[in-house]
Order: C-alpha cells, then sequence, then structure tokens
C-alpha cells in the first residue's frame, strides 16, 4: 500500500548534506531499502553513505559553524521555532511516515511528534539563557569573566525506537548552543530523519547547520568518532555500542554524551493505589510494544497485594489489540525486526522453563511474523534472563517481595540505572525509595515520566549526560575563563 501523504514533499530518498539532497559519491552508490515492518513492503528507499559522504558533512558542519555561532541566540531561536511549527503544521504526516517504518501506532507517532517538537521550543528559549558569571576576583587589579561557547561540531547517531524526537531532543540544544550536527539515523528507520532534515531546510536553516547522513553504520561511526572537527559525541541506543563509540572518541578526546539501556524496576508497594499502579504499568511496559529504553523491564509487588495486582493487570493487558497500525487503530504494533521477536521470545521461555507462571501471552501473535502477544509472566525469580537484560518487548515479568530492603537490593542489582517507577503512598517512604533507588529517573506514581522539561538520562552503564531541561544545553557548551588583568 502507497503511503498517502497530505505533503508528499515529506517522503525524502536521499541524504542532506550542506543544504544539499545527495544519493552520494556515484562509485559508492548503493541503497538501502526500508520496509514497514507491520507488512514487509518495502516503502522507499536511501542511500548507502560511506566516509566520504559523512567526511563532507563534518566538512560542511564545520564551515557553517563560523556563520551559526556568531547569530544572536534570539536569531537561532527564531529558525527553531519556525521548525518547530513546522513539524506541528505537518504531524500527520510524520506520524504517518513514522508509523509506515517503525511500527508504532499512530496516535503514539503524533504524540512523539509532539515531544520532539517540545524540544525544539524548549532549547529555542533556553539558548537566550546561557549566561556566564562574573566572579569575585582574588586581586583588585583583576577581573575573573566566565562564558559559555559551542562546543563546535556535533555528531548525532540514533535509535529506530524513537526515529523522531531522539533527533530533535539532541538536534535543539545543539542548535541553540550555536553548533552545528551531523546526524546518523537508524537504518530501518531513516524516513522521519529525512523529513526532519526538509523541516529544517523549509524553516530557513542555513546549509551546513543540520546534515543528515543515511548508510553504513561502522564506516559513518568511524568518521564521527575520529574526525578532529567533531567535539562532541551524542548517542542514543544500546550499552555495547555506546561502550565502543566512546572508546573510539578517546583517541580525539571528544565529549559524549551517551543515552543506553536501561532495566528498568517498577515497583508496586502494599499501600499503593492498585488500579493507579496497573495504569501505570500498562502504559510504562507496553508503549511501543515494550521497546523503549524506560520501559518497565521488572515488575515488582509486595505479598498483601500481589494476587489482586495480578488479576487486575492481566485483564487490561488481555484487552490490547494488536495490528498493523496504519491500517487500523491498535494499541500495539509490530516489533522491529525478528531478531527483536526472538529475544522477547527467547525470555518469555527461559521464564517458563525456570516455574514462571504464564498468565497470558507467550507467542507470536496471528498480525504477521513481528507481532508478538503481550504477554504476562507470574512468579517470575531473578534467576530468569528478564532480570538481568532488558527484553526490548511486550514481556511483564511479575516479581513477588516482601519487605523495602528486598525490593531496593533487587531493583539495584543490575549494571543499568536509567528509569525507575514505584508507587506509595506513605510519604516517609516515597523519600526513602527515591532516596535509594541508583537510578537518573525515578517516577512516583506514574508510568511515564519523558517532559522536555526535565533532565532525561542515566546513571551507572545506562549512560551519561542529560537531554532535556535547562541541565540539557551544557552538554553542548564549553566554559571559557578570561582574566582581565591591568584593571
Ligand atoms: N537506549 C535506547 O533507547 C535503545 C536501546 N536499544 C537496545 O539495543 C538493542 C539493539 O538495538 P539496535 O538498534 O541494534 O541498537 P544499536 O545500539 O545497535 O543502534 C543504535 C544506533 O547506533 C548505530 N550503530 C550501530 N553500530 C554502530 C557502530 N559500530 N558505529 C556507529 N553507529 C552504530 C545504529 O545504526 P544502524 O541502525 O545503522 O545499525 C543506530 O543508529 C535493543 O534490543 C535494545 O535492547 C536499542 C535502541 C534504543
Ligand atoms: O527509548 C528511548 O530511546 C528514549 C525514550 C523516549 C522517552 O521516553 O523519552
Amino acid at each position: 500500500m502507497a503511503l498517502q501523504l497530505i505533503d508528499t514533499g515529506l517522503l525524502r530518498e536521499q541524504a542532506y548534506i550542506n543544504g544539499q539532497w545527495t544519493s552520494g559519491d556515484e562509485n559508492t552508490i548503493d541503497s538501502i531499502p526500508v520496509t514497514n515492518p507491520a507488512t514487509g513492503e518495502v516503502i522507499a528507499h536511501v542511500p548507502r553513505l560511506g566516509e566520504a559522504e559523512t567526511i563532507r558533512a563534518v566538512e560542511a558542519a564545520e564551515q557553517a559553524m563560523t556563520g551559526w555561532r556568531r547569530k544572536t541566540a534570539k536569531e537561532r531561536a527564531v529558525l527553531l521555532r519556525r521548525w518547530h511549527d513546522l513539524m506541528l503544521e505537518h504531524q500527520d504526516d510524520l506520524a504517518k511516515l513514522m508509523t509506515a517504518e517503525q511500527g508504532k501506532p499512530l496516535p503514539q507517532a503524533k504524540g512523539e511528534v509532539a515531544y520532539g517538537a517540545s524540544y525544539l521550543e524548549w532549547f529555542a528559549e533556553e539558548g537566550k539563557r546561557a549566561y556566564g558569571d562574573i566572579v569575585p576576583s582574588h586581586a583588585n587589579d583583576k577581573r575573573i569573566l566566565v562564558t559559555k561557547e559551542p562546543v563546535g561540531v556535533v555528531a548525532a547517531i540514533t535509535p529506530w525506537n524513537f526515529p523522531s524526537a531522539m533527533i530533535a531532543r539532541k538536534a535543539a540544544p545543539a542548535l541553540a548552543a550555536g553548533c552545528t550536527i551531523v546526524i546518523k539515523p537508524a537504518e530501518v528507520t531513516p524516513l522521519s530523519a529525512l523529513a526532519l532534515a526538509e523541516l529544517a531546510d523549509r524553516a530557513g536553516i542555513p546549509a551546513g547547520v543540520v546534515n543528515v547522513v543515511t548508510g553504513k553504520a561502522s564506516a559513518i561511526g568511524g568518521v564521527m568518532t575520529s574526525h578532529p572537527s567533531v567535539r562532541k559525541l551524542s548517542f542514543t541506543g544500546s550499552t555495547p555500542i555506546g561502550k565502543l563509540l566512546i572508546k573510539q572518541c578517546a583517541d580525539t578526546v571528544k565529549k559524549v554524551s551517551m543515552e543506553l539501556g536501561g532495566n528498568a524496576p517498577f515497583i508496586v508497594f502494599d499501600d499503593a493505589d492498585i488500579d493507579k499502579a496497573v495504569e501505570g504499568a500498562m502504559v510504562s511496559k507496553y508503549r511501543n510494544s515494550g521497546q523503549t529504553c524506560v520501559c518497565a523491564n521488572r515488575l515488582f509487588v509486595q505479598d498483601g497485594v500481589y494476587d489482586e495486582f495480578i488479576e487486575k493487570f492481566v485483564a487490561k493487558v488481555r484487552e490490547l489489540s494488536v495490528g498493523d497500525c496504519l491500517v487500523e487503530d491498535f494499541d500495539q504494533g509490530p516489533l522491529i525486526d525478528r531478531a527483536a521477536v526472538e529475544k522477547t521470545d527467547e525470555h518469555v521461555q527461559d521464564a517458563i522453563s525456570k516455574n514462571g507462571r504464564l498468565l497470558c501471552g507467550g507467542e507470536q501473535h496471528v498480525a504477521g511474523e513481528l507481532f508478538y502477544t503481550p504477554t504476562v509472566i507470574a512468579d517470575a525469580t531473578p534467576d530468569m534472563q528478564c532480570y538481568k537484560e532488558e527484553t526490548f518487548g511486550p514481556l511483564a515479568p511479575v516479581f513477588r517481595f516482601k519487605d523495602e530492603d528486598d525490593v531496593i537490593r533487587m531493583a539495584n542489582d543490575t549494571e543499568y540505572g536509567l528509569a525507575s517507577y514505584f508507587y506509595a503512598n506513605d510519604l516517609r517512604r516515597v523519600f526513602r525509595v527515591a532516596e535509594a533507588l541508583e537510578y537518573g529517573m525515578v517516577a512516583v506514581n506514574e508510568g511515564i515520566l519523558s517532559t522536555e522539561l526535565a533532565p532525561f538520562g542515566g546513571v551507572k552503564e545506562s549512560g551519561m549526560g542529560r537531554e532535556g531541561s535547562r541541565y540539557g544545553i551544557d552538554d553542548y557548551l564549553e566554559i571559557k575563563y578570561i582574566l582581565l588583568g591591568g584593571m
């Protein structure tokens, strides 16, 4: 089925370098088919670019830095704001493109477009507040000034699970700070990225300030992590690739921001409002078919409310509809690829083999090869794979716990530290538990915590740096100390 867009100009099948659309060098020309994971249908092709084109993109970004950083914060804000407005104006088309290449339900895709745009709006304003300091001096004839400057050319590598918002979340603070950017989207979801580049172009963002290079991950990543003009790498994706990129950046000592994997605990205490906890677990676990780095990976429920929670939760999970979200309004679309289905099923079978009680799901869904039924497994135990590893699929393993110490120990028993959730009403417990969880983000009595207003990021092997909020621009700014003598 052909993609029906209101504005067909948003379906771009070329990379965007220095304000030009390009299929790459003639001698390296090759293309990547983009498929709809719901049907397997090829919906577009994008160029498979490599080192030469990435170097050109970095050089273009380097040249564009001069003019871009000289603009006032307000001038940059006007352009960012236009980009934001265009995203919202084309929200339906952008969502359709996203659902076609990624599979998520259309309302979630629309929500992601608005969420991505919110970073452009936020940082357009925040760029105006990149204040410096005048520090009390150590001598009467000297003055100490502290200013903030853009770090330089930024490289961004983004994942397929949020193909639009993860780009906006990096491009917005970079551009607001006065940096230029070269973006490598995930191979399977380049169309959302190219549509954003098209809108940046229409917004009047100058050539070279935003570049999108599609193609070979290792070749593009190799240039991004070694080219001396790139001063910062911002990555969202898996922990193993994040570690590799940090190592690669070491030789040229680049700044890095890393949003990596998670293993989020979702804890329900005896004193919680169980209906609210069930509601929170549904969105935290099954949003984007369980494919978010902040998804609840392990549900811990206290003895006294375990059976009640399970009963209510399973009833809701059974109601989830699954299917091709471009055709109908389903709650859950396909997983991204065969490997994702296999990993989810491996975790399910492993849990069952270790006496986990399968309460619903646990198999491929009839809707197609990449669909998996929303699954709940009770009596989960720490020897299961799903306790240690991020499933990144629609499996909710529910663990039973006795007391607070017990659950804090299990919640923190992981090398990850991104998002965590808990439901409780005792105020003292709320503070105790929030402080004891070794996570960059803690949601209390809520199942979704993402907003452009708050700092998103993890500790331990979940990464470094924060995106969004007033802290988010710091990663794109260098501090300069200026000493004025003989005053
Ligand atoms: N923290 C998060 O938000 C995410 C976590 N994950 C986790 O990672 C697992 C695997 O997902 P996957 O998509 O493979 O994640 P990856 O970490 O492999 O991919 C994320 C991005 O990194 C790129 N990339 C991969 N290898 C390199 C490289 N050598 N140099 C430079 N860039 C590279 C990818 O490009 P390309 O697509 O071209 O390979 C993509 O743009 C998931 O099952 C999930 O557990 C996945 C996505 C997001
Ligand atoms: O999964 C991710 O890669 C980011 C989570 C999206 C969000 O909630 O901000």
